[in-house]
């Protein structure tokens, strides 16, 4: 049975990681805390996708197992695409989550309703040791509140409604665990990504 390491330094978002790709494929799955560690190069990309390959490459080679990294952000309409790339430091705090939405509701406070939509996006890298590489992006479209609700999740969660069939006004903070994986950017990419390295897992 081969092995994958995830390749990220968020506990929370490495809980996902890690329940998706269990439920998704056989192969046994390690994280950063399982290999020694090493230096993060910065993640200078201009995309998703090029930090998110950054990140699984850097992994390989440091570990030589073969990895996966996700890049992820909010993608906010109204704000052009902002935080995006930069959402994981917006408040200029990296990972501070409270202070990263509180930043951006503050932003969007004179922001109608009607336009405070927009995307979680997610790009899900996989590179082997073999230098085959693969990345995929997908999102979860919605829109953003004005207070935050919910305990679960990470980041933006508390203060972004997935957009569901029916009448549902859940953030993603107040999903189950299984309800976000079935409908996030991170589940969508990656379930198809492990649907792509099927054959070769
Ligand atoms: O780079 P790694 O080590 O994987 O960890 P990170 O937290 O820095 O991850 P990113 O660079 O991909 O930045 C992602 C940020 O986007 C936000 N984000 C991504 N996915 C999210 C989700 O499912 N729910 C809420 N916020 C999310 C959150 O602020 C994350 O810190
Ligand atoms: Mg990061």
């Amino acid at each position: 049975m081969s092995t994958i390491l995830l390749a990220t330094r968020n506990k929370k978002k490495l809980v996902e990681m890690r329940r998706i790709m269990a439920q998704a494929t056989g192969v046994e799955i390690i994280g950063l805390d399982d290999v020694p560690t090493y230096d993060e190069a910065p993640e200078d990309g201009a995309t998703f996708e090029d930090n998110a390959l950054l990140k699984a490459r850097e992994a390989v080679a440091h570990t030589g197992f073969p990895a996966i990294a996700d890049d992820s952000g909010l993608c906010v309409d109204a704000m052009s695409g902002m935080p995006g790339i930069f959402s994981a430091r917006w408040s200029g705090r990296h990972g501070d989550d409270e202070g990263n939405l509180r930043l951006l509701l503050a932003q969007l406070h004179d922001v109608p309703d009607e336009r405070r939509t927009g995307a979680f996006v997610c790009a899900a890298a996989y590179v082997g040791a073999d230098g085959r590489e693969v990345v995929i992006r997908d999102q979860m479209p919605g829109r953003i509140i004005r207070e935050p609700r919910g305990a679960g999740g990470f980041g933006y969660d508390p203060i972004f409604v997935p957009d569901q069939d029916g009448a549902e006004v859940l953030t993603a903070a107040e999903l189950s665990p299984d309800a976000k994986d079935r409908l996030s950017h991170r589940g969508k990419a990656m379930r198809r990504l492990a649907e792509t390295l099927q054959e070769y897992l």
